[in-house]
């Protein structure tokens, strides 16, 4: 179970995450839904011990993200789909991760197999296209096996059989009794991913519900999304 209490996270005079409580609990997808610059990655970075809350409470299984023993053994996290070094080799990246959290390095050939890598893995990521990136990012999710998995824009650059896949694997994972939490922007694929939606805008959860319940009375998603946060947006284009 991963849980926030009030969790607040200010940069200088910016409140990014403000008061923001929710639990995610196993056995569900949940999407986390925002416009940009709402605080969905540094939520995310909260849960991940990566940023400090300024306030609040953000617990994993109970305690802190940095008392966990081997983190990687219960939370995988895609946070930047290209965050191997460039001159390492994918498999060399993994190893190196695995060896970290006391993972074995079967592990390793595991991942490589589920998200389509085993023919690159001896190739450097500098070589790699954005969807390989992305593939590579998620190997990594799941490196430790976690039973909890948090996912920012997991479907970035991905090919339409990678889309189709990663959504099976998301679905999968939730089945399993895992925890997911997927932050993105794409109404359509959420609906079709996620059972439950958190809406942020301005640092604030604006709804915690159902998607079926977040939708009623709005043809789409999208339109259930604009109608809440409609005002709520940091950066609106011009006309
Ligand atoms: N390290 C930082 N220093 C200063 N401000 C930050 C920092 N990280 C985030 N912010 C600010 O906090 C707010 C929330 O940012 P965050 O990246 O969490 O939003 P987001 O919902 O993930 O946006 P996007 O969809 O555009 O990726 C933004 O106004 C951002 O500029």
């Amino acid at each position: 179970m991963i849980e926030l209490i009030d969790a607040t996270k200010r940069f200088g005079g910016k409140t990014a995450v403000d008061k923001v409580s929710f639990a995610l609990p196993p056995g569900r997808v949940t999407a986390l839904i925002g416009p940009n610059g709402a605080g969905k990655t540094t939520t995310l970075r909260l849960i991940l011990g990566l940023d400090k809350p300024s306030g609040g409470r953000v617990l994993v299984d109970g305690r802190p993200y940095y008392r966990l023993r081997t983190p990687l053994t219960a939370v995988g996290a895609l946070l930047d789909g290209s965050a191997a070094h460039p001159g390492r080799r994918a498999c060399d990246h993994l190893r190196w991760l695995a060896a970290g959290n006391g993972i074995p390095a079967r592990r390793v050939d595991e991942v490589l197999e589920i998200t389509g890598l085993s023919a690159v893995a001896r190739e450097r990521v500098r070589g790699f296209s954005l969807g390989m990136k992305q593939r590579l990012g998620i190997a990594a999710a799941l490196l430790g096996d976690p039973p909890a998995l948090l996912l920012d824009e997991p479907l970035n650059g991905l090919d339409p059989a990678g889309i189709r896949w990663a959504r099976t694997l998301i679905r999968d994972r939730a089945a399993g009794g895992g925890t997911v939490l997927v932050s993105s922007h794409l109404m359509t694929e959420m609906s079709q991913i996620a059972e439950h939606g958190l809406v942020i805008a301005r640092g604030r959860i604006l709804a915690d519900a159902p998607l079926a319940e977040l939708q009623s009375g709005h043809a789409s998603l999208e339109d259930a999304f604009f109608g809440l946060t409609e005002g709520h947006a940091e950066f609106q284009a011009g006309r």
